[in-house]
């Protein structure tokens, strides 16, 4: 396939909307107040989606998760829950709607978390050439997973350290959209006012420095929906994140932290992706949040003693303020995090809106997958749409997965696709199924309107660039979001 011609729409540049932004109308505030926060305590709070919460620091000094709040900068929050904790004490000012917000004191577990945080730094101070500790964290639902990974990140860069994070929850999609498992490297401090990882460079400008992943594409809700096509990917990352940190000596001691899906948690299906990503990462501490079954399984698994390589396992405590997320709240949550991924952050404060880059090209002009659910593939196969008359065929190159059934299928442009998100693969059109399964994400467009008559696709991309021969491959994670343009 020649470089496909992106088609720019008069009026849609860097400097106009090329499609309508979703506008948040900011809501008029009440006048603001101050809340008092005592040592060792935290503000919790809630705030819907379309609501906005502004917090300012007024005296004293605060975090979240880790991060620390500059004073007199007024940070916004909406669809978020969290928490700005203090060691010393502050006065913090206050002003919008949250759902709940309440000052509480039981914080040990930020008490935990930090002694967590000076004995992996000790490894670090002790790693000589093995690098430094990298860490696994496991645990129950809405334990505080995430919220670890942050605390642990942002002290580390906090003490001059530069970890590397992977996001290996397809859920959560790291710094790009829902359905990537990314590596980023914590130079610069994270962004106060999200409530996932912050937005990529890939997106364009940020008032926090731009940092990009590297990503990867799992278009599955669940490691255990497709434990062949996640292990393959892990092994990709880790293999790119090793001869990455063998590059660089900071990153080398700095070390690893990696955040997971809850579903890690299940013996039945889980406890084999985690002894997957133990040997393929060389984990060395394990953390479980919240949870005396798995802590248990793990030290099972894991015998202290056993061996140089066997990690060491520790309990930790949940956070006492997380959280459930209900579906609702997670589906809205993800939606933001797409639309930030193309729009930017529309709220003010510290964030930066963007304008998406409108590309239209021909059906003839781009070549699209369908990554193959294997639990349902025997009943798509004579389903799917645009099936190539030599689809049946084996394809030598699925052999490696350690399976005969496909992994990818190619699939006509057609009405299926309309709001799908697709990740452009750095593959080109006449790859093989492993080369497709392998390739790292360049980015990810948004499938904003099928023209079958004209035979024509529009693609809403955050980037200018065209992306050449290369594949888009869509799934069934995360589904589509039906009104990010109106
Ligand atoms: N101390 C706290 N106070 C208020 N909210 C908190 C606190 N700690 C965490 N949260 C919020 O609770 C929710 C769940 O926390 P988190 O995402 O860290 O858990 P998780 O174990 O990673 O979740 P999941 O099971 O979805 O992967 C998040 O919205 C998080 O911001």
């Amino acid at each position: 396939m020649a470089g496909l011609p992106g088609l720019a729409l008069p009026g849609l540049t860097s400097s106009a909307p090329t499609a309508r932004a979703p506008v948040f109308a900011a809501p008029q505030l009440a006048a603001p107040r101050t809340e008092e926060v005592p040592a060792r305590s935290e503000l919790r709070f809630e705030v819907a989606f379309h609501k906005l919460f502004k917090v300012r620091l007024i005296r004293g000094t605060a975090e979240i998760f880790g991060t620390e709040l500059a004073q007199n900068v007024t940070y916004s929050f909406t669809g978020t829950k969290a928490a700005i904790f203090t060691w010393e004490g502050c006065s913090l000012e206050l002003q919008g709607e949250a759902e709940s917000e309440y000052v509480d004191s039981e914080t040990d577990a930020m008490v935990e978390w930090l002694n967590v945080h000076g004995m992996l730094d000790t490894l670090r101070e002790e790693s000589g050439n093995n690098g430094g500790p990298r860490v696994l964290i496991l645990g129950a639902d809405s334990s505080g997973k995430s919220s670890l990974a942050k605390c642990l990140t942002a002290w580390a860069f906090k003490v001059g350290r530069t970890p590397t994070v992977l996001n290996l929850d397809p859920k959560e999609g790291g710094l790009a959209v829902p359905s990537a498992l990314t590596a980023t490297t914590y130079a610069s401090q994270m962004d106060i006012e999200s409530s996932s990882w912050g937005q990529s460079a890939i997106s364009g400008p940020s008032a926090i420095p731009g940092r990009t992943p590297l990503t990867y594409h799992y278009p599955f809700s669940s490691p255990s929906d497709n434990p062949d096509l996640y292990k393959a990917l892990t092994t990709r990352l880790a293999l790119a994140v090793t001869s990455k940190l063998e590059e660089d000596p900071q990153l080398k001691t700095s070390g690893l932290i990696l955040d997971t899906p809850t579903t890690l948690n299940r013996p039945q299906d889980g406890y084999d992706i985690t002894a997957h990503l133990v040997s393929e990462f060389s984990i060395d501490v394990i953390l479980v949040l919240g949870s005396n079954r798995l802590y248990n399984d793990m030290q099972r698994r894991y015998p202290a003693g056993s061996g140089p390589d066997t990690p060491a396992i520790l309990r930790v405590s949940n956070s006492t303020g997380a959280v459930a997320r209900d579906e609702n709240f997670l589906k809205a949550h993800r939606a933001a995090q797409i639309r930030s991924y193309f729009f930017g952050d529309p709220r003010g404060g510290t964030g930066v809106a963007l304008n998406p880059h409108s590309v239209t090209l021909a059906f003839s002009e781009v070549a699209v997958f369908r990554a193959v659910d294997p639990n349902a593939s025997s009943m798509k196969a004579d389903f799917l749409p645009g099936q190539d008359d030599d689809d049946d065929e084996y394809d030598p190159s699925a052999a490696d997965t350690g399976s005969s059934d496909r992994l990818f299928e190619k699939v006509e442009p057609a009405q299926h696709l309309l709001n799908a998100i697709a990740a452009i693969k750095f593959a080109p059109a006449t790859a093989s199924q492993a080369q497709i399964r392998d390739a790292a994400v360049m980015g990810f467009v948004y499938v904003a309107e099928v023209d079958e008559a004209r035979k024509r696709i529009r693609f809403l991309a955050p980037h200018p660039g065209r992306w050449g021969d290369r594949v888009l491959v869509v799934g069934e994670w995360p589904a589509g979001v039906g009104d990010l343009v109106s």
